[in-house]
């Protein structure tokens, strides 16, 4: 087997790739409104209530609708996964991997017409879109891989009589929680990692975007996932979320997305429900506060640039996003003009247009959170670029920056979630240091500076999961850093990583006297 290699992003200068996702934007225009099923047991269910998705960046074009399941099909698709398990788990790793390969392999083929999808329903831009995609890739490849090793388990003593094993085995149900912001890669990664590793999942896509997530659950199918393996069940998850948490036939759950879902998760599948034979395992993958640190005798336009594409990719719509930016008083000012000259040269529109930086926020919420912060930072700093919203066609926000705020104000310690960056000033390196450490997240950061030592300190003392150096904190890849936070950004269970598939499986030690 070819070894496992990051897919590269499409390269959109280039003519043949513009015309393949003009070509895809098209094709898949025509599907636009479609109604997708549940899949319970290998069966097709269509209900009469669909969450409906909208393109956030028109708001009256609908992407799709998908039928939703309710408590009733909830127990059904549990009961079913858990006779299926019987069989998956005693399927060979490689025949489970190889499922993960075939599907990789099909993604390739229709790479374009997937970023499109995800184009319509998320209102990521060309290359966001293709990133997400190639990232999907990744998981499935990556993990196919991770799994073929894992199978051998890891050595162990043996003594003259006695012959000891230690091998990893599949733990039961899980379920599957996605964000709706990595819509492809992260709801692949999350659903095949427990896939592979030999248990049966429940798979409840996020509410905002349930349409890529029934491409994937067809996907999987093409590629020839057995059926009752998969459970996909959208729905409402007020109505749904706490009663398949606190389940007591879920083995474990595999969640990521904001703090305030993640802690409650992890709250109640704390709780030992009756007839409940386990401790459940929760993998949560929280939000985060990031920050950009800029040291005096950093490369200022490397700085500005790293903040610039950090904090207005996709809207800041990433858990990884630089939301703060935390510059040496004696370069704050250069670091911040050119910040804002990058800004204003942003182009904001369309996203399915050639050449758009920054599209929409996904929805009304997320849209009036963001005004309403914006006007926080109104009063808690100096607006020196954007601050405009726009809703009359789709969720448009402006690339904003807030100057001279305070390291505890709100807008530097609060999860934002959209493209608003706030700048401060520090007298040296050690108080750039302190800022960063100071909220209750520790996902991403990042140094930008020349001075070896002061690099050497952030290794150690910067507390994030993913710390990046003289480069922007966002933009993880499989198999190259994997990703996860520290602190509220969640278990740091690292996506991507060589450990990953560990948390869905059990070790077991097998000792035979000879
Ligand atoms: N750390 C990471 O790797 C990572 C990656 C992507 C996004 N995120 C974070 O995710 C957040 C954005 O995603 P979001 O808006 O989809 O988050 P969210 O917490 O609103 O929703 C995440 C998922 O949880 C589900 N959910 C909501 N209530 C539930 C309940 N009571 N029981 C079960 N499920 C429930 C939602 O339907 C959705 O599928 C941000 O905070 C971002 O930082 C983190
Ligand atoms: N892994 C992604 C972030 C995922 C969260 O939104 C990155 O590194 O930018």
């Amino acid at each position: 087997m070819i070894p496992y290699d990051h897919n590269k992003w499409k390269d959109f200068s280039k003519e043949e790739n513009q015309k393949a996702m003009k070509a895809a934007l098209e094709k898949v225009k025509e599907d636009l409104g479609k109604e997708y099923p549940l899949l319970i047991d290998g069966e097709e269910v269509y209900t009469s209530r669909k969450l409906v998705s909208y393109n956030p960046a028109d708001k009256k074009q609908v992407v799709g609708k998908v039928s939703m399941a309710d408590k009733e099909l909830a127990e059904k698709a549990i009961n079913s996964a858990w006779k299926h398990f019987e069989t998956w788990r005693k399927w060979p790793a490689e025949s489970r991997a190889k499922i993960l390969f075939k599907a990789a392999a099909i993604i390739r083929r229709r790479r374009f017409e997937f970023s499109a999808a995800m184009l319509y329903e998320s209102g990521k831009n060309w290359l966001e879109a293709d990133a997400d995609t190639a990232e999907a890739i990744d998981f499935l490849e990556y993990y196919g891989r991770q799994m073929l090793e894992l199978d051998k388990g890891k050595p162990v003593i043996s003594r003259e009589d006695e012959h000891n094993e230690y091998f990893y085995q599949p733990m039961g149900v899980g379920f599957i929680i996605p964000p709706w912001n990595f819509p492809f890669a992260i709801m692949c990664g999350t659903a095949v990692a427990a896939l592979v590793t030999g248990n049966t999942v429940l798979l409840k896509p996020s509410e905002k975007a349930p349409v890529i997530s029934a491409k994937f659950v067809e996907l999987m199918r093409e590629a020839g996932l057995p059926d009752g393996v998969l459970q996909f069940i959208p729905g409402d998850p007020k109505e749904i979320g706490d009663y398949i948490v606190d389940h007591p036939k879920i083995r474990f759950i595999n969640f990521t997305g904001s703090r305030a879902t993640g802690t409650r998760i992890f709250e109640r599948a704390a709780k030992v429900q009756k007839g409940q034979k386990w401790l459940k395992r929760v993998v949560a993958e929280m939000g985060g506060k990031d920050t950009i640190i800029v040291d005096k005798d950093a490369d200022l336009e490397l700085a500005a640039k790293s903040i610039v594409t950090s904090a207005f990719g996709f809207s800041g719509q990433k858990c990884s996003a630089c939301s703060r930016a935390v510059i040496h008083q004696d370069v704050y000012n250069q670091v911040l003009e050119r910040v804002v000259e990058m800004t204003k040269e942003l182009a904001v529109g369309d996203p399915a247009e050639h050449g758009t930086f920054m599209g929409p926020v996904i929805d009304d919420i997320q849209f009036n959170k963001i005004r309403e912060y914006i006007e926080i930072g109104k009063q808690e700093g100096k607006l020196v670029a954007g601050g405009e919203a726009d809703d009359s066609k789709g969720y448009f926000i402006q690339p904003t920056i807030f100057a001279d705020v305070d390291p505890n104000a709100r807008i530097m310690k609060e999860e934002i979630f959209g493209p608003v960056v706030a700048f401060s000033k520090a007298k040296d390196f050690e108080e750039l240091l302190e800022i960063a450490n100071n909220t209750d997240y520790g996902l991403t950061g990042a140094l930008i500076s020349r001075n070896r030592e002061h690099l050497d300190r952030a290794r150690r003392d910067f507390h994030v999961g993913n710390l990046y150096l003289n480069r922007g904190c966002t933009g993880s890849i499989v198999g190259l850093q994997p990703f996860g936070g520290f602190n509220m950004s969640g278990t740091d269970a690292k996506a991507g990583g060589p450990d990953y598939l560990l948390n869905f499986m059990e070790p077991k030690t097998v000792s035979e006297w000879l």
